[in-house]
């Protein structure tokens, strides 16, 4: 049987300007592989500008790779099928208030997602609204309050829920929980793993916290300068690393 998610040989590079003649080239991705099933995490890390969030973004359909293919449930994706498969996988930015227009209301924000993306009706809009709202643990009665008028777990909750309000297979946390304090970390983690377990969701976790990498992901790939560098079971990986840049990550270098 077809992988969830397969990426084959991914690279993706940007052009820097350099003064006012000179381009230099930044590989951000190079040859980038690998494979999830339903139901699992994979954790990404690596130091800043290893390519991560590149990464994340091409998955998306926010960037668009040079070279290299990926395949959802065995089906090769194009980003011309954007609107098609943005609803299979769905991208929760780093920073929950930034990410969320302050001058919407959260209904009309979770609404624009679903007339965007998806024929229903606007009862039935309303219904999934409500549905995706209680199902991170926020009440109804918030589709009339404005974002700042949450706190930052809530915060974080809105912007989950916007993120499965399309019924994702693949969710990508880019940092997403950094910000917050570990109790609210520890309260959002939880509600992540729960969903996994009723929606056999997976979950891409790009994240420097080696601990919630252990905590919270069945694989890991370790990323230098865009390539995978080693890659494996988190528990043995962070066990028994083999490369110096993983025991660099680890501090033991
Ligand atoms: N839009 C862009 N234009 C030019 N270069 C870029 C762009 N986005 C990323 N890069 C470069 O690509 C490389 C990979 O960046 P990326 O943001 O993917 O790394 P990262 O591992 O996510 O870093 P961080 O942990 O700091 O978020 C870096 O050298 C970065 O400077």
């Amino acid at each position: 049987m077809s992988h969830l998610l397969e990426v084959v040989d991914l690279s993706k590079s940007y052009r820097k300007q350099q003064g006012l003649f000179r381009q230099t080239t930044v590989t951000a991705l190079d040859q980038v592989s690998f494979s999830m099933n339903a139901g699992e995490t994979l954790a990404v890390v690596g130091e800043t500008g290893s390519g991560k969030s590149t990464l994340a973004k091409v998955l998306v359909g926010i960037e668009q790779p040079d070279q290299g293919e990926i395949r959802l449930a065995g089906q090769s994706v194009t980003l011309s099928h954007y609107r098609k498969y943005n609803h299979v996988i769905r991208y929760m930015f780093q920073d929950a208030e930034r990410a969320l227009n302050p001058s919407q209301k959260v209904g009309a924000m979770l609404d624009d997602v679903l007339r965007f993306s998806t024929v229903l009706d606007e009862k039935q809009r309303q219904q999934k609204v409500l549905q995706s709202l209680q199902q991170v643990g926020l009440l109804d009665e918030h589709i009339g309050f404005y974002p700042h008028m949450f706190s930052a777990g809530q915060q974080q909750r809105l912007a989950l829920a916007r993120a499965l309000i399309l019924d994702p297979k693949i969710l990508i946390l880019d940092e997403a929980l950094t910000v917050l304090d570990p109790t609210l970390r520890a309260q959002i983690v939880n509600l992540l793993l729960e969903l996994q377990q009723q929606r056999s969701l997976s979950y891409l976790l790009i994240s420097k916290n080696l601990r919630l990498v252990r905590h919270i992901s069945d694989y890991c790939l370790v990323m230098q300068h865009g390539k995978v560098v080693e890659s494996g079971p988190t528990e043995q990986l962070l066990l028994q690393p083999q490369h110096p840049h993983t025991k660099k990550l680890m501090g033991l270098s």
